[in-house]
């Protein structure tokens, strides 16, 4: 079964508790917290705190995804504050491997990123260590941007390495995803679908775009 994370970079701030509500309703299974710094990426969003106050209001599993140089430093604050799962960067991270013991440690689930124009092959021997593979599939800095179609290919060719080695960590995929893609996306290999745009500013409305995703990707497991 796919699991879908929605974004809330793409969610009214003003009306989160709500908002969370909605996605939770739709049949999402985590939340999505996209966390910039203005170094790595050109945009700066939020903190720890955030993830400390959603989980006050929501049983959703708290996915942090951390767009940030030298993750290290704030890996001790976020699982404090109630990360279940952090994903770190392979191209903002120096000492990789000591990283993801690091988020392991603070007993969260690990996972790695790579930019959309980063080969797989830089990640090939930390395959082993982590939970979570997330494939970025535009260019991290913004929400609604346009899927970047050589993504279905680095999904392929992770999932068959995953599956070649029986390997056991989930394929995230995150940027661009909407309903006419997640259907292609599951089947290149993806277990969890990351979505801001097309949940939050959809004109279905919140709940329903989520279980649009969740049909596209029932469709692609039969
Ligand atoms: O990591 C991200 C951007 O760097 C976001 O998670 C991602 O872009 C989600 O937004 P959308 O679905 O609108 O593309
Ligand atoms: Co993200």
């Amino acid at each position: 079964m796919t699991i879908i994370s929605p974004s809330i970079l793409s969610a009214d701030m003003l009306n989160l508790k709500d908002q969370i509500k909605q996605v939770e309703n739709g049949g999402a299974e985590m939340v999505h917290i996209d966390v910039m710094d203005g170094h790595f990426v050109p945009n700066i969003t939020m903190g720890p705190w955030i993830v400390k106050s959603l989980s006050k209001v929501s049983s959703l599993e708290r996915d942090v995804h951390l767009m940030i140089e030298r993750p290290e430093n704030y890996i001790d604050d976020f699982c404090e504050s109630g990360a279940e799962i952090v994903t770190i960067h392979q191209e903002a991270s120096t000492h990789l491997d000591r990283n993801i013991a690091k988020i392991k440690n603070n007993g969260c689930k690990a996972g790695v990123s790579i930019n959309p124009a980063t080969p797989i092959e830089q990640i090939k021997w930390i395959l082993t260590k982590v939970d979570l593979v997330l494939i970025m599939s535009v260019n991290p800095g913004f929400g609604g941007q346009k899927f970047i179609n050589y993504s279905l290919d680095k999904i392929k060719e992770l999932n068959k390495i995953r599956y070649e080695n029986g390997l056991d960590f989930f394929i995230q995929v995150d940027g661009g995803i909407t309903n006419s893609n997640a259907f292609d996306v599951v089947k290149a290999g993806a277990d969890i679908l990351v979505a801001g745009s097309s949940v939050f500013s959809s004109e279905l409305g919140i709940e329903k775009s989520v279980q649009l995703l969740k049909n596209a990707s029932k469709a692609a497991n039969v």
